[in-house]
């Protein structure tokens, strides 16, 4: 092992797609068969170089494993996966290199549904989620990432490796069908610790210096173990780990939360740096003031997350040296870095041509946040006066982004302040039941989540439209004409409530932003969302506000076509929030009321123009939920009352539908009964109605609509099936309360499939309608 220290600046992890996406177009190329797969390396090795020479020059040192190795094709779980060799067995012999394994296990193949995905932490981001039993092999396969350590070299590069840790890996598994119905993944810890020893091992002798293991376990409390047994098993893995003399030295990470409680545990342990979180987390004052941290500190490194990995704002470069300083001077060893990967933020705001120059000066990507983490290295080293000049720079930027117009908008302020609880609270759920009868819906009424197939056509039109070579007379001819049609397919297939189809969005968040205030797009600004997908999350700058209707030509045009009930269609206050960049100068809570009014006026509008049933979508309700679970009951205070502000306004007859996509229902039950919707549907097609036993249970008294046809593939689920699911819903749900819908938006569905499942759908409601 060799003994050098882990220089003053580094970053947990590097965005790996590519400043412009390469690695997506280099993926897709090769599933398509249009590359090899030794082009495909080829591709992913200079992307790699690339990024390694780019952190160099940003100011990260070649040297003692500065510079961290996060490359990957897919996800980092899937890494694990695959340097486990814990390929589950229901995928028998996959035949051919480690990268058909790979992407085997990722996609699928013509034999094998893929690994579920999942979203990772609070993030949205999704991982692939490993399968484990008690027969699950866990044979180490170093290949790949020794091949990294080498590659680094030749460049003149100590590189980091960067592993997901042994206790986080588990507890973001699942166990596989095979396993016997009490076994937790995490029994496995002992034989994955063995395993990961030998990639340790194989890594030392490839000469890496230092590997890096995420244990952001550590932060939650949301996972299947109780976090005081987290660190229990975390002091288990690595006492093992640590112990090893055949290995490289030691960086444990804790991203996405506060592991101040833990921290002291963790600078005991036999590793050689650990990481927390300051932007989420804290510092644990009382064990600086006594002393305790520095004695557990007393060998190791502690790497302080100054820099906020998860946003786009350039930080307050005072404020976090003045935190790493507390550290320093407490005598313990400090390091400059980031909150967490940065993998969840775009590569460089000097991508970005048209951004207004004035909002431009107050953000920072990812290339930006590493010059941050060299520059307060340096004033670490040095003190303020060693960085004097980007010191006051950040003033000069932060006093000017309190000051600039579109910030505090006093007219929006006020609005906020005046919003009383009235405001957020409808007449009982039974005057409105019946003030609804109007609406004449069946029982098991039918309909589906909001979007159409998003055609080649559309996104040619859309764009089209954006580079102005249709002008919006066409533009608007055309989408027209696409509603039309939709709404003409959902009266021939059947359905009860209708809905427009969302043709006009590019994306269910970033269509509203481009048309409210107080928001601004990127041009380059992508983040992986899973896989090949990206996402370009708009910036929430300033005071939100609505200048004009948003979506009522288009809702209003299809209810003046038709005689059926179509659904209004908005996206909510949360999921807005969470599916963009927010301001990080005001609580959440704050910046989400100012959205919901926003809404709120759209709501009016709509029923002004004649809807009657308006779903205001929230599928990052429960994402957004705190990993800490004492921040828990704040953040359902705020986020349920954003939705309650949204749609508080609306009169009884009107129908106010939710919609959640997840099925991870249970800890957040009371919160959504608490949103006050009239109906809710939920995903529970691919957990076969796991979530409508706890409804039952619940007691829950308002419309539910439990999906039943999974749309996450281009599967046709046929009538049987799904009757099938409708009746064990109807065995645990009052008829009256329960609707018959998919379980999600259709946009990335192809028609065919589409109308071949809505058919069956509907055929399915009317069988059971007829028994109950
Ligand atoms: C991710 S939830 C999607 C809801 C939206 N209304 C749609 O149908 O696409
Ligand atoms: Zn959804």
């Amino acid at each position: 092992m060799s003994a050098s220290q882990l220089p003053h600046a580094t970053i947990l992890g590097y965005p790996r797609i590519g400043r412009r996406r390469e690695l997506k177009r280099a993926v897709e190329a090769y599933w398509k068969g249009s590359i090899s797969e030794t082009e495909l390396e080829t591709a992913a090795k200079d992307l790699r170089a690339a990024t390694r020479a780019r952190l160099v020059e940003l100011g990260l040192s070649a040297s003692s494993g500065a510079v961290p190795e996060s490359f990957s094709f897919y996800d980092q779980v899937l890494d694990a996966t695959l340097a486990l060799g814990a390929i589950p067995s229901r995928f028998g012999q996959v035949e051919g290199s480690d990268l058909t394994k790979y992407f085997a296990l990722a996609r699928g193949n013509a034999d094998h549904q893929p690994l579920e995905m999942t979203k990772w932490f609070d993030t949205n981001y999704h991982y692939s989620v490993p399968e484990i039993d008690e027969r699950t092999p866990f044979v180490a396969n170093p290949t790949a990432l020794v091949s990294l350590v080498a590659e680094a070299r030749e460049q003149g590069i100590e590189t980091r490796p960067v592993l997901v840790g042994p206790v986080t890996y588990l507890l973001h598994a699942k166990p596989s069908d095979d396993a016997a119905e009490d076994f937790a993944p995490i029994d496995r810890l002992d034989d994955v610790v063995a395993a990961y020893a030998e990639l340790l091992s194989a890594l030392t002798a490839a000469g890496a210096g230092w590997v890096q293991l995420d244990e952001p376990a550590l932060v939650s409390d949301s996972l299947s173990v109780p976090r005081k047994q987290t660190i229990e098993l975390v002091e288990r893995a690595y006492a093992k780990l640590g112990g090893s003399s055949d290995r490289p030295q030691i960086l444990l990470t804790t991203p996405y939360g506060d592991s101040s409680q833990s921290l002291a545990r963790l600078g005991a342990l036999p590793v050689e740096a650990v990481h927390a979180d300051l932007v989420r987390g804290s510092l644990p004052e009382t064990a600086i003031a006594d002393g305790s941290l520095a004695q557990a500190f007393a060998d190791t490194q502690l790497l302080a997350g100054v820099v906020d990995g998860r946003n786009i704002w350039r930080t307050d470069l005072r404020a976090a040296l003045a935190q790493a300083e507390s550290l320093q001077n407490a005598g313990i060893a400090t390091v400059i870095g980031t909150s967490n990967n940065l993998q969840h933020v775009p590569h460089d705001v000097n991508d970005e041509s048209k951004l207004d120059a004035r909002l431009k000066s107050w953000l920072a990507f990812a290339d930006q946040k590493v010059e941050q983490v060299a520059t307060l290295a340096r004033g670490l080293e040095g003190g303020a006066a060693a960085i004097e000049s980007e010191l006051a720079e950040v003033d000069r930027v932060l006093a000017d982004r309190q000051s600039a117009p579109g910030v505090r908008v006093g007219a929006i302020r006020g609005r906020v302040a005046a919003a009383s609880d009235a405001d957020r609270t409808r007449v009982s759920e039974g005057e409105r039941r019946d003030a609804q009868r109007g609406l004449n819906i069946p029982q098991l009424a039918t309909t589906t989540i909001g979007s159409f197939p998003q055609t080649a056509e559309i996104r040619k039109a859309r764009s089209a439209f954006g580079k102005g070579e249709i002008d919006e007379v066409a533009y608007e001819g055309f989408l027209r004409e696409e509603i039309e049609r939709v709404i003409r397919l959902q009266e021939e297939i059947g359905l009860d409530v209708l809905v427009h189809g969302e043709a006009e969005r590019n994306d269910m968040v970033q269509y509203f932003a481009e048309l409210l205030d107080g928001f601004a797009v990127t041009e380059n600004g992508w983040v992986q969302s899973y896989g090949s997908r990206a996402t370009r999350p708009s910036i929430l700058w300033g005071d939100v506000s609505r200048p004009a209707p948003m979506t009522v030509r288009w809702s209003s045009y299809a209810q003046s076509i038709t005689d059926r009930p179509v659904k209004g269609m908005l996206t909510g206050p949360v999921t807005i929030l969470a599916w963009s960049f927010v301001r990080d100068d005001q609580p959440l809570g704050d910046t989400a009321s100012q959205v919901a009014l926003a809404l709120r006026d759209e709501i009016d509008d709509l029923v002004e123009a004649g809807i009657g049933i308006v779903q205001v979508d929230e599928p990052a309700l429960r994402e957004l939920l705190p990993l800490d679970a004492d921040r828990q009951s704040a953040y359902l205070d705020w986020s349920v009352a954003a939705f309650r502000l949204a749609t508080g306004g609306a009169a009884p007859e009107v129908q106010i539908h939710t919609h959640l996509c997840y099925s991870e229902f249970g800890q957040i039950i009371d919160a959504v009964d608490g949103l006050d919707a009239d109906v809710t549907s939920i995903e529970a097609a691919r957990s076969r109605m796991d979530v409508v036993v706890p409804l039952g249970e619940h007691g829950y008294s308002r419309g539910i609509g439990p999906g039943v046809y999974d749309i996450h593939s281009p599967r046709v689920p046929s009538v049987e099936e799904q009757t099938e699911l409708i009746r064990i819903a109807a065995d645990n749900i009052k008829g009256e309360l329960l609707w018959v819908n998919p379980d999600c938006g259709l946009k990335t569905r192809g028609y065919k499939e589409t109308v071949a499942s809505l058919t069956n759908l509907v055929q399915a409601a009317k069988a059971v309608r007829a028994s109950v």
